[in-house]
């Protein structure tokens, strides 16, 4: 298949069980870095179970914050705070009782012309290349510790569709999405494959009978962003019964 490792499909009983899991992972991939962490949030409905659970006595003792830093994998094109907003979601879940603020990394959406997610996404480049040191990302030195991604009904991850451009840009590290052609339609701002794939581990949340035929194409190799997706590391996908393929049932 174009960007993952069949072999590490890893299976979970249900969405309480993945979310532990990759509780877990984050935990992981914090304590193998001693230095400053950099971590890539995903939005879209996958995720929050995992953010709450963040937020609880159990794992938010086990976090150092000041250390951690905290990215988001796109956004959609709404203020901060409007319910369809990404990282206002993981802000909500867990963020804003937890990280210091200036730990927290926002796509800019209100931005001087709010009808351009370009803009948007030349200031979060800037802002990701002021973290990292450099303008050029070098396979040796990831971006991120940990990215999380999601996987749409239409096989996009991030806010890479199916036939747009976003999904073919090598150079930006970041770009604008016009309109979506799935639910919320609205435009987005994404970082870009080479981008997401500057990472030590990219970790997917896969959960619920609705994934399992978008699962099944994607992990069967069909062309589909989230199967061109993958980490210069380790590409793992946390999948629950619910939603594994029937090819992988019984492995
Ligand atoms: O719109 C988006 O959708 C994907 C998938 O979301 P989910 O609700 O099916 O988990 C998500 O990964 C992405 O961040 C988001 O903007």
């Amino acid at each position: 298949m174009a960007g993952n490792d069949y072999r590490h499909v890893i299976t979970v009983a249900d969405p309480a069980a993945l979310a532990i899991a990759a509780a877990e992972r984050v935990l992981a991939r914090i304590a193998a870095n001693g230095d400053r962490v950099a971590i890539c949030l995903t939005g879209g409905s996958s995720p929050k179970q995992l953010y709450q659970l963040l937020a609880t006595d159990f794992y938010r003792s086990r976090i150092p914050w000041q250390r951690v830093h905290w990215f988001i994998g796109d956004e959609r094109f709404v203020p901060a705070g409007d319910p369809l907003n990404n990282m206002s979601m993981a802000r909500a879940a867990f963020l804003d009782q937890c990280a210091p603020a200036s730990n927290i990394h926002p796509i800019p959406t209100a931005t001087a012309d709010p009808a351009d997610p370009d803009r948007s996404a030349a200031l979060y480049e800037g802002e990701l290349k002021s973290f990292y040191g450099a303008e050029m990302l070098d396979h040796g030195r990831p971006l991120f510790d940990l990215v999380l991604m999601g996987v749409g009904p239409d096989g996009h991850t991030a806010s890479l569709f199916p036939g747009y451009p976003a999904l073919e840009e090598t150079t930006r590290w970041v770009v604008g999405v016009p309109r979506a052609n799935v639910e919320p339609f609205v435009p987005r701002v994404t970082l870009t494959l080479p981008t997401l794939a500057s990472c030590r581990e990219m970790l997917f949340e896969v959960a619920g009978a609705g994934k399992r035929a978008i699962l099944t194409r994607v992990l069967a190799g069909e062309n589909l962003p989230a199967g061109r997706a993958g980490s210069a590391g380790e590409t793992v996908w946390l999948v629950d019964q619910a939603a594994l393929p029937e090819d992988f049932r019984g492995q």
